[in-house]
């Protein structure tokens, strides 16, 4: 073995003694590797296209999708974790984790760089396969923007072939508060009056003029305005590249496609953090 590396294995019986030792052996006793850690075997078992023999570009588009399932999971896990922060009164906590939400958010919206680099008929290769199915499915986008602020049951309706266990983390999530009922709620603890959306916009006003009051607080907002900035850029994106390779077709889902994504470009999760801007 090279001089670089400690051959932990063979510093096994010393260690293996007693708790601290355990530690380094898995359920049985195996010994934990990258593969079994991490379950690449059956990570990498999940990319099955639907056209045989597969076109060249569906792997592309499976893993962009997979990836982003992956990034949606741990954008609930922070953002679920933010918003308890905020309820506990450990804002120092929450816009840490905000932050990182936005670098992964990032890494998001410049994921579409890589979709682009499909050309529109590589993709027709394959689309005829995808319907009815579409992005419009995704169970952890809708529950990202229910976390976030934006309940929306009427997308509950028009959800289709949703699993129970999916149906009841959507009903969930609509039953929860939202970030912003935890940023409202952080508002008031700190004696600013929140009793209407006038109330909340004149208090957001004082914590933007006292920030040697306000400092925390100014910042916890901002993190939240960076999270609606870097949503509506995903959208702004997302339909841009929807227009580059489907033009003016109907969506695989049932939608017109692009007109009815440039409809949602609009939406805000937290329309007074804009707004407040104004009135400075
Ligand atoms: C070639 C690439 C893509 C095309 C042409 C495309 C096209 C579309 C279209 C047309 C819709 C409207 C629903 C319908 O199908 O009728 C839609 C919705 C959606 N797509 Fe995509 N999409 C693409 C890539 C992606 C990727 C990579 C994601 C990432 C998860 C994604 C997520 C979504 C989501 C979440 C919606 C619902 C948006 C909403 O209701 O506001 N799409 N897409
Ligand atoms: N809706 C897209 C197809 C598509 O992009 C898609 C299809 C299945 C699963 C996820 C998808 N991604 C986003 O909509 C289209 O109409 O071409």
């Amino acid at each position: 073995m090279d001089e670089e590396f400690v051959d932990f294995s063979r510093s096994q019986p010393a260690v293996a003694e007693g708790a601290e030792g355990d530690r380094q052996f898995g359920e049985e006793g195996a010994r934990l590797t990258y593969g079994s850690y991490l379950r690449v075997e059956q990570l990498l078992s999940q990319q099955v296209p639907e056209t045989s023999p597969p076109a060249h570009d569906e792997l592309l588009f499976i893993v962009i999708h997979q990836a982003y399932e992956l990034w949606f999971k741990q954008l609930l896990h922070e953002l679920e974790a933010a918003r308890n922060a905020m309820d506990e009164g450990r804002l120092w906590w929450a816009r840490h984790l905000l932050r990182r939400v936005g670098t992964i958010e990032d890494v998001l919206v410049h994921q579409i760089d890589i979709l682009e680099t499909m050309t529109p008929q590589d993709f027709l290769e394959f689309r005829h396969r995808l319907a009815p199915a579409s992005g419009f499915q995704s169970v952890q986008f809708r529950e990202l923007e229910f976390l976030s602020g934006h309940k929306d049951p009427g997308f509950l309706q028009r959800f289709k072939g949703l699993s129970a266990e999916e149906r009841a983390r959507l009903d969930r999530r609509l039953a929860e508060p939202t970030l912003w009922d935890a940023f409202v709620g952080v508002l008031a603890r700190a004696g600013l009056p929140t009793g209407d959306d006038a109330e909340v916009s004149a208090s957001l006003v004082t914590v933007a003029r006292d920030r040697g009051t306000y400092g925390d607080i100014w910042e916890l907002a901002e993190v939240l305005l960076e999270h609606d900035e870097q949503q509506a850029a995903w959208r702004a994106r997302h339909v841009t590249m929807v227009e580059r390779q489907i033009g003016t077709k109907s969506g695989t889902g049932g939608s017109s496609g692009a007109p009815y994504l440039r409809s949602r470009l609009p939406m805000r999760f937290y329309p007074l953090l804009w707004e407040m801007r104004g009135a400075l």
